[in-house]
């Protein structure tokens, strides 16, 4: 107990409003230090497990967790805590995982994710996802685009579509460098380019959420610089997840950090708080290098 400790809401806090400070799980074994809980959530985490192996092994243990509107969440901690098995559950990746099961409760606006009316292509377009490594479809720069919102019946002109490839384009920061080649094969752009095109294809179908797993991990410092400047941009309307590994990412890009242990949700406050008044000792250790 010695080590839990009221955090206290930072500036940077001003758009998500701390509901609660402490948040005792239900077995009440462990708790969660900081601020887990904000006022209107995009998507709110309640009690979450995950199993994997068919219940052999528990890859997340009782995690309860809002996401805010337009901030940006960064999930940091060690190798193996269970950061991109939380962040598939929040648009049910883990479904196509043998031997997977999650049990707890994830809504998007209120509305269960994992009731058996959701239609997961529905969600997968309310919650994008962008992978660690880019993986644009093998086509063309402007069909790579057109893709996701034509299979989901949004836009079908070809002018409308055209405006779409450039506003998606545009707003990924890729228009100037792609306008005069968009027919060409994507897999012909720069890794950064091709993680660009990436972004720009999730949001060409206006999704909620956009969840990133480790999004600059295999690209060079300037071409995460650019990322990293377009998650910014991207907060202004979306909400942003993000698994990294670089504590500087974090501390650069995201407005809340949840800090991860074997599973367990330690921590999760303002990033200025978790990086530099962290309240739980895991947490101290893991940001001043001890662990991981
Ligand atoms: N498909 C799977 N089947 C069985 N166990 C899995 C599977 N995927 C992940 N795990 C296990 O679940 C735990 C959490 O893994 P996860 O990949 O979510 O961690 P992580 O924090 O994202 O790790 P990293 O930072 O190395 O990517 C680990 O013990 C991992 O071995």
């Amino acid at each position: 107990m010695s080590e839990i400790i009221r955090a206290m809401p930072s500036p940077i806090m001003a758009k998500v409003k701390p509901k609660s400070s402490v948040h005792h799980r239900t077995d009440e074994s462990r708790l969660t230090v900081g601020v887990p809980f904000i006022e209107n959530p995009r998507m709110a985490v309640r009690d979450v497990n995950v199993f994997y192996d068919n219940g052999v092994k528990q890859a997340i243990n009782h995690v309860s967790l809002d996401i805010g509107e337009r901030e940006v969440l960064a999930m940091i901690g060690p190798s193996g805590c269970g950061k991109s098995t939380l962040l598939r559950c929040l648009n049910r990746m883990n479904d196509t995982v043998d031997g997977c099961r999650v049990t707890g409760s994830i809504t998007l606006d209120g509305k269960d994710i994992y009731s058996k009316e959701q239609e997961i292509v529905e969600l997968r377009s309310q919650v994008g996802m962008v992978f660690q490594r880019p993986n644009p479809f093998p086509k063309s720069i402007r069909d790579n685009i057109t893709y996701g919102p034509k299979l989901h019946g949004l836009v079908e002109a070809r002018a409308d579509l055209d405006l779409l490839v450039e506003q998606s384009l545009t707003k990924a920061g890729l228009w100037n460098e792609v306008k005069d080649r968009l027919d060409t094969p994507a897999t012909g752009l720069s890794g950064g380019q091709q993680q660009r095109l990436c972004i720009a294809r999730t949001i060409a179908i206006s999704p909620e959420v956009i969840l990133m797993d480790e999004p600059c991990s295999a690209l060079d410092p300037i071409a995460t610089e650019v990322i990293e400047e377009l998650i910014y941009d991207l907060k202004q309307q979306f909400s942003i997840v993000m698994v990294t590994h670089s504590m500087q990412q974090a501390l650069r890009v995201s407005d809340r950090t949840a800090y991860f242990h074997l599973g367990d949700l330690i921590e999760v406050n303002s990033t200025q708080e978790v990086f530099h008044n962290p309240k739980h000792r895991l947490t101290t250790d893991y940001i001043s290098g001890r662990f991981g």
